[in-house]
This record gives structure tokens, C-alpha cells and sequence, in this order.
């Protein structure tokens, strides 16, 4: 056999009697790794078995901090290479143990498949790992770990940076200086002072960016439905609506994830709503802006400068029309390329490398279980119906004071004691953090994650008469202190309120606010309140057929006939904004919500 480090000794092997195919799959469907090679305790804890004879190898592939080097070697052969082609990362891998990338190497699945099942461990030394297939990772049981936090402050810093320098076009100026110009009338610039700068996005980054525009003395605003308003306030930032924020912005500074609902918030129509002469900087990710829209806001005057850190493709190409904009300043995604920062999260990163080639847990791991596969198999259907309430429930938040409390109720015949909801409860948490951030929750670190975000999620048992065969009856999921897109989700006690059951297997939708539905949660939804009446359901399952959008699934939940009610309707394919558009338009319908599960 190869010299892996890593092998299963036979007695392991018994203890996984189960198929891998429900293990892969479970794994593809809610991103939770169950792997040959991974022991599960009664504690909850995995344990990657190492086998004492040889040393492990881990392969840098990227520039990586000295300290986080040294580490690594006291414990492994450490291989540094840089720059490598794909063909050669797919070449070294069958011989390493752990991966260490930045954001410039594709761990792609042919980088998984080519390591013949040696590769346990990838550390991406940053924050996104949108380089990363996490789903191959997961299926060939190789751990993801990331290092979260030691960049935010460098990438505030490079944010103000690019703020600043763009404001007094000391990009452009340099340039013309180092040409052999003296242009003092041409580079003019503009004052911060007073001014108001919106932060999008106020996480770890954004927080940081609004600290220091206010030494600057800017008037600092700032959009994140999903942000605490406290701890804005204690920072001395007003978190405003969407509409409030362009439109009253002097500059604009980007720090939300990349997500499908922040996927080109800034488009031509969000441009148009902004006040003329805007600046805008982005060092949170590319695809968040709109480029082609950009451009013509650029050319209109209605945005007069952007400063770009990152790209919808990187590196862009040579003529990539945004770069060459005299109007841009650009950077190469310099964010978190301080030494500091560099050396933080290489630390950050070989510990947590270091830590999972030892079986430890790592507190920021992307993909990793620690369930017993018992627990697990029974729970599974349970498992996908929490995580989509809580993507449910957070998806209709439309403001307040931020998600910070959520109740959620297990009824089942169960006493206490027979029902382990750990699991349910970090699958709940991932559907409630995940859709709002750029953090990756999973079993290892849901609690330190919802905890670090000021999310306090407490839990609630109904004991029911009947069988304790069927571990739950449902799950209820409150958000309470927010305000709903959708009024019809607002409970008797003013909470947005989701409850869910399995029916055969298959996850459901079973109330929303006051009113009883019954809609299979998967592809996206629409909820809509109305008047009952005849001719409604025709009327949007028309306007749907229309713009070819196929619906699986509609359930209509009144108090009474004639009176309120709430229609769900499972739609597989998104509808476009002229479909969502005409609904809204039939007279009855007081309001919908499209969401995405
Ligand atoms: N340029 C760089 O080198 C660099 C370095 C570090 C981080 N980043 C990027 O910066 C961004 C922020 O990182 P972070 O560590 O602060 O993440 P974070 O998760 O701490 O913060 C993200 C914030 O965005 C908010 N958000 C989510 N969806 C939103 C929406 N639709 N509208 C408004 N706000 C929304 C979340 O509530 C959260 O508060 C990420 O995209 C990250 O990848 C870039
Ligand atoms: O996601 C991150 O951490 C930043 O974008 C930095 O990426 P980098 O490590 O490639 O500089």
C-alpha cells in the first residue's frame, strides 16, 4: 500500500458497517463530510487516525508568512511550491497529506480525484473560499479549514486606503508625475470630511472600514439587513434601509460576501437611484457589482470615481475595460497583503492545518461532522428540513434591531433525553448564517459562530402523546425583534415564525405566521397574502406558466373562506423580475416574497 499516514485500522473499519452512498450523499446535500477514514465518538468528536510512522507532508502552494512555516515544519515535510500549473499541482498532490492555498490556486475536483485519497486537510490561508470545491472536498473526505479573521484589518485598512487615495486621484497623479507631467489643475480632488460614506455589509470588515471613515470625519451609514442595530450604535453608525443608503451616499463602500442575493446589487437600476458624482470602493468580491453597469454609470457621470481591489475574474484580462478606466483606481486584490495580516493568517492557517492532521477539532472548519453516523442516518431527513427554516426565516427579515434571537421548537414524542438536536440546531444556525455571510457554518462551529455574530439561539422541547418511533413531529424556527418582507410571517406574539414536518421523507413548509400551509421546501418559493377568493391561483399559476416557470408545489392556508390567507408555491425555476412584477399587480394579492431555498 502507499505511504499514506493515514490508514483505517480493521477494527475502524467495523465500526462503519453503513454504505458510502448514503454517506456521499448526505454529504452533497448538506455539505456534511462522512468519510471511511473518520472515526465518530460518542462525545461527538471526529478523529482523522493517523498512523505514527511516517511524517505527514503538506504542500504550500502559495507565499505563506515564515511563522506559519516554521510551524508547519516541527511537525511535517513541507514542500513549497509557488506558481505551480494545474497539470503540476495534480501531479504533486498524490504524495501530500495537506494543501495550503491563498485565493489565486483552483483546488478544483480534479486536484481531489488526482491525490488517490491521500490529500485529509486544505487550509486556504483567508477568508473566501470560492477557489476551493468544497463539494469534491467533502465527497473525498478531505477537511477544509479556513483562517477567517486575521485579515480584516488589513482589509479595512486597504479599503480606507483606496477611499482616500481615490478621492485625491493619487493613483492617476503618480502616474502623470512618474510621465514627466506637472498636471495640478487636472488632479483636484475631494474632500472626506463631512461627507457620508455607506458601508454595505457590516461584518467584520465593514465594522472596522466605519471605525476609521468616522476619524476621518465622515457621516458613516450603513446597510446589513442581518447586522445588530446595538452594535452599530455603539460604534456610532445608523444602520439604514437599501433605498436610504444609495440614495444618500456620497461614497460607498463595499464588505458584504458574494452571495446569490448580493450578486450584482449594484446595477443599472441601483446606479440610477444613486445621487450624481458617487464614489464607490470595492474590496469585498467581484460579481458583487454589476462591471457593464459600472461602466455606463462611469461614462454618465453618475458614478464620478471607483476604486477596485477585486474582480469578476482574477486576475482581469489585459484589456479588461474597468481596469484601463482613467476614472479607476485598481489594485490586484492587495486586501489582505499586509505583512502583518500575511503573517496572522499563515499562523492562523498551520495551526488549524496542524490541528486536523492531529485529529483535533478545528474551530474553522467549512466541512467537517462531528455526529455519530447512528444519530445522523436517523436525523437526516430533520437535518435538511432545519437548515432550510432557517435560510426560510432569515430570507424574510427585512430590518429591525438584526437577527440576534432565535427560538426554536422540537415537538416530538420523545422524552429530552432520547433526542440529540445538536445537530439540528447547527444545521438551523448554517441556514440562518450562511445566506448573510461569508462564514461557513457547519457542526464544529456553529455555536462559536452564532455566538461571535451576537446570535443567541435558544431551544424549546413540546413533549407530544404517540409513538417515539418517529424522532419529530416538527421544528418551529421564531426570529423575534425584526422586522418581516413578508407581514404574513409575523406570529400572534409580532416574531416571523416558520414551522416545518418530513412527510415521506421530504421536508415541508407547514405554517407561516398565523396560517396553516403545506408546501415540499425544495427549488425556491413564493408566498403570497391575499384576499380568499375564486380565480387567484389561476391567475398567478397563469402568469408562472407564462414566463415558463414550472411549479411543483402550491397550498393555499386561510382562517376562514373569504378571509385572509397565505398562498405557497414551490416554483423550480426563478421567475424573472416582469413574472414577480404582474403578480404583485393582481389586485387581491397584498404582498409576496420570492425565496430561495
Ligand atoms: N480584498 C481582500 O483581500 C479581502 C480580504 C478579506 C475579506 N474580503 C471580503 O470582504 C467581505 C467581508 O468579509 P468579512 O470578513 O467582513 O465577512 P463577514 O461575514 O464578517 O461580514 C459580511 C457582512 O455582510 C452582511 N451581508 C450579507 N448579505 C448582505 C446583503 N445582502 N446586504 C448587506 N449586507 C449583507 C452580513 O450580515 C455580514 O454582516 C467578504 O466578501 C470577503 O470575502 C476581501
Ligand atoms: O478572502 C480573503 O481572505 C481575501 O480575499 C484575501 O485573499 P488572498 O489570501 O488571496 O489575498
Amino acid at each position: 500500500m502507499a505511504a499514506t499516514p493515514f490508514m483505517l485500522t480493521p477494527s475502524l473499519n467495523k465500526a462503519f458497517p453503513s454504505s458510502l452512498s448514503w454517506r456521499l450523499s448526505l454529504s452533497s446535500t448538506f455539505g456534511v463530510a462522512v468519510t471511511t477514514r473518520r472515526r465518530f465518538t460518542n462525545t461527538n468528536s471526529f478523529i482523522v487516525v493517523a498512523a505514527m510512522n511516517a511524517k505527514p507532508t503538506i504542500l504550500v502552494a502559495e507565499k505563506l508568512g515564515e511563522s506559519g512555516l516554521e510551524l508547519l515544519k516541527s511537525f511535517a515535510n513541507v514542500d513549497c511550491s509557488y506558481n505551480m500549473s494545474p497539470e503540476e499541482l495534480c501531479t504533486k498532490i498524490s504524495l501530500c497529506d495537506a494543501l495550503i492555498v491563498r485565493s489565486g490556486t483552483k483546488v478544483t475536483r480534479e486536484v481531489f480525484q488526482s491525490s488517490g485519497g491521500r490529500l485529509k486537510v486544505v487550509g486556504r490561508a483567508g477568508v473566501g473560499i470560492d477557489n476551493v470545491d468544497l463539494s469534491a472536498a467533502t465527497e473525498h473526505g478531505c477537511l477544509v479549514v479556513n483562517a477567517p479573521t486575521a485579515n480584516t484589518i488589513a482589509a479595512a485598512e486597504h479599503g480606507i486606503a483606496l477611499l482616500t487615495a481615490m478621492a485625491r486621484n493619487i493613483a492617476q497623479a503618480n502616474a502623470s508625475i512618474k510621465a514627466g507631467k506637472w498636471e495640478r489643475s487636472k488632479y483636484v480632488g475631494v474632500s472626506l470630511v463631512g461627507k457620508t460614506l455607506v458601508v454595505m455589509g457590516f461584518g467584520k470588515v465593514g465594522s472596522e472600514v466605519a471605525r476609521r471613515a468616522k476619524g476621518l470625519g465622515m457621516h458613516v451609514i450603513a446597510y446589513d439587513p442581518y447586522a445588530p442595530a446595538d452594535r452599530a450604535r455603539a460604534i456610532g453608525v445608523e444602520l439604514v434601509t437599501f433605498d436610504e443608503a444609495i440614495s444618500t451616499a456620497d461614497f460607498i463602500s463595499l464588505h458584504m460576501p458574494l452571495t446569490p442575493a448580493t450578486s450584482k446589487i449594484l446595477n443599472d437600476a441601483v446606479f440610477s437611484k444613486m445621487k450624481k458624482g458617487v464614489r464607490l470602493v470595492n474590496v469585498a468580491r467581484g460579481g458583487i457589482i454589476d462591471d457593464e453597469a459600472l461602466l455606463r454609470a462611469l461614462d454618465s457621470g453618475i458614478v464620478a470615481q471607483a476604486a477596485l481591489d477585486v474582480f469578476t475574474e482574477e486576475p482581469p484580462p489585459k484589456d479588461n475595460t474597468l481596469v484601463i478606466n482613467e476614472k479607476v483606481t485598481a489594485t490586484p486584490h492587495l486586501g489582505a497583503s499586509t505583512i502583518e495580516a500575511q503573517e496572522g493568517v499563515a499562523i492562523e492557517i498551520a495551526e488549524a492545518v496542524v490541528g486536523a492532521l492531529k485529529g483535533e477539532l478545528a474551530a474553522t472548519a467549512v466541512n467537517a461532522p462531528m455526529v455519530p453516523a447512528e444519530v445522523l442516518s436517523e436525523l437526516a431527513p430533520f437535518v435538511v428540513l432545519a437548515e432550510k427554516l432557517g435560510r426560510l426565516a432569515v430570507q424574510l427579515v427585512a430590518g429591525g434591531s438584526g437577527v440576534q434571537s432565535v427560538k426554536v421548537t422540537y415537538a416530538s414524542a420523545r422524552g429530552p433525553d432520547d433526542l440529540d438536536t445538536r445537530l439540528l440546531r447547527a444545521m438551523i444556525t448554517k441556514g440562518l448564517i450562511e445566506p448573510i455571510s461569508s462564514v461557513f457554518v457547519n457542526l464544529v462551529n456553529a455555536d462559536f459562530t452564532a455566538k461571535q455574530r451576537g446570535l443567541r439561539i435558544t431551544d424549546e422541547r413540546i413533549v407530544l402523546d404517540g409513538s417515539p418511533d418517529n424522532p419529530l413531529e416538527f421544528i418551529q424556527v421564531q426570529i423575534a425583534n425584526v422586522e418581516s418582507k413578508f407581514a404574513g410571517s409575523i406570529s400572534e406574539s409580532g416574531e416571523i415564525k416558520v414551522e416545518g414536518r418530513v412527510k415521506d421523507g421530504l421536508p415541508h413548509l407547514t405554517k407561516v405566521g398565523l396560517f396553516g400551509v403545506d408546501v415540499s421546501i425544495e427549488g425556491s418559493l413564493i408566498l403570497c397574502k391575499q384576499v380568499d377568493q375564486p380565480g387567484i391561483i389561476g391567475k398567478v399559476g397563469s402568469i408562472l406558466g407564462e414566463a415558463n416557470v414550472n411549479v411543483n408545489f402550491m397550498s393555499v392556508g386561510r382562517i376562514a373562506p373569504r378571509k385572509q390567507a397565505v398562498m405557497t408555491i414551490g416554483v423550480d425555476e426563478e421567475p424573472d423580475m416582469e413574472a414577480l412584477k404582474r403578480i404583485g399587480e393582481i389586485s387581491a394579492i397584498e404582498e409576496f416574497v420570492f425565496l430561495k431555498l
